[in-house]
């Protein structure tokens, strides 16, 4: 879609749904996160538009990430903005790409960065016009394809298995964490209250 990378995670699946619901979903985004961030192939983000909470989460699995080079286009692990908190491997995954401080900043703030200043922070690696995104992510694979693979599969795992491990030990327990947080009546109000935000802004 044109002017937006990823609105993130379908809210409405977040919302009004039973329990099994929610359950299947969470299975659902983590197998995303596992298969993505876990990948032993080169993954480039094309960042062509905006980029909020899962849509930044999917980029920032990628091993670089190239941004059009639009102060309108905003990335950022915004959950607090929505009463929901992004989980423990959402976090893990800025602070391998942004360090602590940062991500602590970022994710109590719930902020989205323009574009120019997601760069000084390291969220994305390299801001080109909008209409060379496509081009520059295919020059940026041929580089990182030009590296041995079998070398680069190694560091990229020694790199991304503590944390990969992390959520793989844990994962029924945090399937239950988000079923009973986003059930809870009032962060089904905070979720209902940003929607109805989202259509008021038309
Ligand atoms: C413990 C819980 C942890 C869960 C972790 C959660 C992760 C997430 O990803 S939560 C989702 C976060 N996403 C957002 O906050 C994005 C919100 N959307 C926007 O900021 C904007 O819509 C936009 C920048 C993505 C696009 O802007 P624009 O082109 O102006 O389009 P509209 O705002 O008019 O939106 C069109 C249409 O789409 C609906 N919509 C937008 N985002 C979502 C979404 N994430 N899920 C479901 N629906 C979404 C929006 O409401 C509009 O609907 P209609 O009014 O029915 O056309």
């Amino acid at each position: 879609v044109s002017k937006i990378f990823s609105a993130g995670l379908d809210i409405t699946e977040m919302s009004g749904k039973s329990n099994e619901h929610y359950a299947a979903f969470w299975r659902a985004v983590q197998e995303m996160w596992l298969k993505l961030y876990g990948s032993n192939m080169v993954t480039i983000a094309a960042i062509n538009g905006s980029s909020p909470a899962g849509g930044c989460l999917m980029a920032l699995c990628c091993d670089y990430r190239i941004m059009a080079d639009n102060p309108k286009f905003a990335i950022g692990l915004n959950e607090t903005q929505l009463g929901i908190v992004a989980p423990f491997w959402f976090k893990d995954t800025m602070i391998n790409t942004i360090g602590n401080r940062a991500t602590e900043l970022s994710l109590q703030l719930g902020q989205m960065y323009p574009a120019p200043e997601a760069l000084k922070f390291g969220l994305v690696d390299k801001l080109v016009p909008e209409d060379k995104v496509q081009s520059a992510a295919a020059a940026a694979m041929s580089q990182w394809l030009s590296v041995p693979d079998h070398a680069r599969q190694l560091t990229k795992s020694m790199m991304r298995k503590p944390a990969i491990d992390r959520l793989v030990k844990q994962r029924e327990a945090d399937i239950n964490n988000f079923v009973s947080f986003i059930s809870k009546d009032s962060i089904q109000k905070s979720l209902q209250i940003y929607m109805d935000r989202l259509k008021q802004k038309k």
